[in-house]
């Protein structure tokens, strides 16, 4: 995992955290830090360690190792535990979690006990407003549909002003398209209020939609901290890349640094690895990595083809029986069995060593 952001304008410093149930160890070594106002995603398959993570930062789970600091403020190390409501962090939940016998405008409220009467009423109305509710102010949680009680979640975990805000998973009970206008709009007011924020979610597409960097974790290890474009083309592990965006191995034997034989030729990227030459190593092909070129030797078959709207999602058999995956513009249209000169049009030369797989 890479560092990719200066020591200064870190708000978040995670550093070689380790968390535990009980002996059993559920996340180690993870490294990261955030940027004011970015916000980035926590990604991974069910029961990586993503939730234990956040709530780590909120200040729900001890650590065993390691510590978690938000604008150069300790908040957690194995001997100190800042409490949860101490540390100005906000939090939503999947669930919402909002009061059902209080009424919107009271459950944006709670957090602000501190303020007048007159300055909690100003600050309600301004989240509201932001959210897109002030016309639904008393209604109560029952009498709102689902991305409605997520707004207001939104509002209420605002409301105080906190130095960052967590959100797990907070979209998941709502329908595919709901999800992704939430999940936009959601960007837009963190953006347009510069908070800092960490998601976490098990959708890969929701993560690159909305975030600045993702963190990737397997099996409690966090395995890349990087921009959605560098997790999809630079993938650090063989785990990487297969959990992010599609894609396809190719069987292949070092030839030089720069370039690897396979069975359709040799495949030249723009990067060196330091594997001898002769070392086995597969070849990571994504979709967007194989052309269409009638002038191509190479000739795979049609298996099947999936209509996506403006592309084609192609799933072709080389002549060595490898399948692989490729998009075409869908007015390119092929039939299955029938045979495409394609070309490996491949810039960022993504190999792993082939008794590396996890
Ligand atoms: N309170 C607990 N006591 C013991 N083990 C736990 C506890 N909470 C979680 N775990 C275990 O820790 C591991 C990480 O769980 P966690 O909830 O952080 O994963 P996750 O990535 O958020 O999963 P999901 O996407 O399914 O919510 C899992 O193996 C889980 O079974």
């Amino acid at each position: 995992m890479a560092e990719t952001q200066p020591v200064s304008q870190a708000l978040l410093r995670v550093d070689d955290l380790e968390c535990r149930y009980d002996t059993t160890v559920v996340i180690r070594h993870a490294h990261f830090s955030l940027n004011r106002g970015d916000i980035c995603c926590l990604l991974g398959p069910s029961g990586c360690g993503k939730t234990t993570l956040l709530r780590a930062i909120a200040g729900f789970e001890p650590v065993a190792n390691g510590s978690i600091e938000l604008d150069g403020e300790r908040l957690s190390d194995p001997n100190t535990l800042v409490a949860p409501e101490k540390r100005q962090v906000g939090m939503v939940f999947q669930d919402y979690a909002l009061f059902p016998h209080l009424s919107v405008a009271d459950n944006i409220a709670f957090g602000l006990r501190r303020l007048t009467a007159g300055q909690r009423r100003v600050r309600v109305d301004e989240l509201l407003e932001l959210v897109e509710l002030a016309h639904l102010a008393q209604r109560y949680p029952h009498e709102l549909s689902g991305g409605q009680q997520q707004r207001v979640a939104l509002a209420r975990a605002l409301a105080p002003q906190p130095r960052l805000l967590l959100l797990d998973e907070p979209f998941s009970n709502l329908d595919v398209e709901l999800r992704r206008q939430l999940s936009q709009e959601v960007r837009q007011i963190l953006k347009q209020l510069g908070i800092s924020a960490i998601m976490v979610t098990h959708d890969q597409q929701e993560a690159f939609a909305l975030a600045d960097q993702v963190g990737v974790l397997h099996g409690g290890h966090l395995h890349q901290w990087d921009s959605p474009y560098n997790l999809y083309h630079e993938p650090a592990t063989r785990f990487v890349a297969n959990f992010v965006g599609q894609g396809f191995f190719l069987p292949g034997v070092m030839k030089n640094r720069e370039t690897v034989n396979t069975e359709i030729g040799e495949i030249t990227g723009n990067r060196a690895y330091s594997f001898a030459p002769r070392t086995p190593v597969d070849v990571l092909l994504r979709p967007d990595d194989i052309v269409l070129d009638k002038s191509s030797p190479l000739h795979a078959v049609v298996e099947q083809r999936t209509f996506a709207g403006s592309n084609t999602l192609y799933r072709l058999r080389l002549p060595s029986q490898q399948v692989v995956e490729a998009f075409f513009n869908s007015h390119d249209a092929f039939l299955p069995g029938e045979r495409v000169p394609v070309r490996i049009q491949a810039d960022h030369l993504i190999l792993f060593e082939r008794r590396d797989a996890v």
